[in-house]
């Protein structure tokens, strides 16, 4: 058992040449004054070139241009080290890395380095792995009391996925009766929550149901059970409880053998999307869409002989070394004023499809789509990109219609699909882990259908007749109803909306709709920003009403 004792906290992808990877001081040259300008800032933000000494002095923050305080993401893990650098420590500094966030324990002050690193650094998430002693647990769980931090995920690393045990009997009730009590999240693989329940059998997903609810339990916010191993199973099932709900997780089985510390890396993920402050179980639904993107990326490369090979935590990364946007996390909120372009409309009104997005912004639209059926590619990839720009300026995401080529070109923030267009888990593959990816649905099957094909949201409708899609099966409320209660995904309502009826739809009284998307009622009009702020007063209303 190693703690890792580099100085270096993160690096950053300029450095992330596969060949030459290591957390080295000598990187520190690379090391960016956090007091600069903002655009350095942000810039530093995203590359995440952190030295510990800098982090120290500058108290792992910086202050950008109007005076706020920039919080650099921090996970600190307390783990093994995996010499194959497949897994344990070496897989949590990749993945955090990769997914932005910090970390490193070092070797003998186990103790002294918690409390400095604890009390001076303000992690946000410990994120733990392979804890070989009670001693460590203890200590571990002492300095978390003395220091809180936002969330503890543990990763309760006993059995690895090569079947290895990796921590013996002895820590077995320290973790049931101490840690699992402290932690935000717990993600045992079948064999881990086996060994935590007594050795029970764990066959089947409805066994992982109730081994979710038997370990959450014993004191844990949250539980992921990992259902990789859960036998004759044709996709990647995990169940993730929060107490209240259960959540079915379904990701495609990647076949490869590249599936070495597939566990390290998604607890380490969720770590890392908890830091930047994303809800638990959407950092859940990130760190699994991650992990599949990852093995998928690295399903045939071949690195040792053994059964299990590593995978490539930073593909992504490669793939878009020139592009330094982040994109926010989604947000249901965002749902609450749906813009979706029409090119005829905007035709109709002689204006442009840039000038149209940038009146439905300033009246208050919340997500713009562009569905925009007659155009050119060449043209609706430019008109895109202009949107994209004027979308990003005030943080409003942008998602295109139907066009997943369209939107990859253009970096968008997602795309909407219906029943007819590409899959929805294709678009998901295709668009990777962040992506917003919403379906339309009319009924209960697609509802449950888009969820397990790793959509975001739900399109609902026509709720009432429209003019704007032709033959367009109206679902009234009540249709509208029953796809929004058959899934946990947020619905936004579809078809005919408009100031006269907007107030209806909203107070169908299901917690899960969340806005209306319209299309006429904003661009068939003669001014769009004086219809898309009626529209929004009347939302806000209706919102305040149902509060
Ligand atoms: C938010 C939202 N919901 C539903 C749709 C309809 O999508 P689809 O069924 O694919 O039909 P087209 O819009 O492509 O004609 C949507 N676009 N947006
Ligand atoms: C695209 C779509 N999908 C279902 S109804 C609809 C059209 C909505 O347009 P409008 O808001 O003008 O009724
Ligand atoms: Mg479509």
């Amino acid at each position: 058992m190693v703690y890792c004792s580099s100085q270096l906290l993160s690096t950053s992808f300029p450095l992330l040449n596969p060949k030459t990877l290591k957390f080295d001081a000598k990187y520190s040259k690379n090391w960016l004054p956090l007091q600069s300008t903002e655009g350095l800032v942000k810039g530093l933000y995203q590359t995440r070139v952190l030295n510990l000494r800098a982090m120290q002095e500058d108290k792992a923050s910086a202050v950008t241009s109007d005076g706020s305080e920039l919080r650099v993401p921090h996970v600190l893990t307390v783990a093994g080290s995996d010499s194959g650098a497949g897994a344990g420590i070496q897989a949590d500094l990749k993945t955090c890395a990769a997914r932005g966030g910090v970390e490193v324990v070092p070797e003998d002050f186990v103790a002294e380095q918690l409390k400095s690193v604890l009390s001076d650094m303000r992690a946000d998430v410990v994120k733990t792995g392979m804890l070989p002693s009670t001693g460590i647990v203890k200590i571990l769980l002492h300095s978390l009391k003395e220091f809180p931090v936002r969330a503890l995920v543990v990763d309760p690393v006993m059995v690895s996925t090569s079947g290895d045990v990796l921590a013996g009997p002895s820590i077995l009730a320290t973790f049931r009766e101490e840690l699992l009590p402290m932690a935000d999240i717990v993600t045992p693989n079948l064999r881990e929550a086996s060994v935590l329940l007594g050795g029970v059998q764990l066959e089947t997903v409805a066994n992982m149901r109730s081994a979710a609810k038997s370990i959450h339990d014993m004191g844990p916010r949250n539980v992921l059970v990992k259902g990789g191993d859960l036998p004759a199973s044709s996709d990647a099932v995990d169940i993730f409880f929060d107490g209240q709900d259960f959540y079915e997780l379904r990701s495609s089985r990647v076949k490869t053998r590249n599936t070495h510390g597939t566990g390290c890396t998604l607890a380490s993920c969720i770590a890392a999307e908890l830091a930047k402050g994303h809800p638990m179980l959407s950092a859940v639904k990130v760190a699994k869409r991650y992990i599949e993107t990852a093995l998928d990326y690295s399903k045939d490369i071949v690195i040792g002989s053994g059964l299990q090979g590593p995978f490539d935590h930073l593909s992504k990364l490669k793939r878009n070394v020139h592009n330094a946007y982040v994109q926010r996390a989604f947000d249901s909120g965002d749902l609450f004023l749906y813009a979706v372009t029409d090119s005829g409309m905007n035709k109709k009104w002689g204006r442009s499809i840039t000038d149209a997005v940038k009146a439905a912004l300033e009246g208050g639209a919340t997500i713009v789509q562009l569905r925009e059926k007659d155009a050119e590619t060449r043209d609706f990839l430019e008109a895109a990109k202009a949107c994209l720009e004027i979308c990003r300026s005030k943080g409003v995401p942008l998602l295109i219609n139907d066009r997943v080529d369209v939107a990859l070109a253009c970096d968008a923030d997602g795309v909407h699909v219906g029943q007819s267009d590409m899959p929805t888990n294709v678009v998901r593959s295709l668009l990777g882990p962040e992506k917003i990816i919403g379906v339309s649905c009319k009924t209960p099957q697609q509802a449950q259908q888009a969820w397990i094909d790793g959509a975001d949201y739900i399109g609902s409708g026509g709720v009432y007749p429209t003019n704007t899609k032709a033959n367009n099966r109206t679902i009234g409320i009540d249709g509208l109803k029953t796809v929004s209660l058959a899934s946990k995904l947020p619905v936004v309502a579809i078809g005919g909306i408009g100031l006269s009826n907007a107030q209806s739809v909203m107070e169908t009284g299901v917690p899960n709709l969340k806005g209306v998307a319209v299309v006429s009622a904003l661009f068939d009009q003669e001014c769009v920003l004086t219809e898309t702020k009626k529209l929004h007063a009347v939302l806000m209303e209706a919102a305040s009403r149902v509060k």
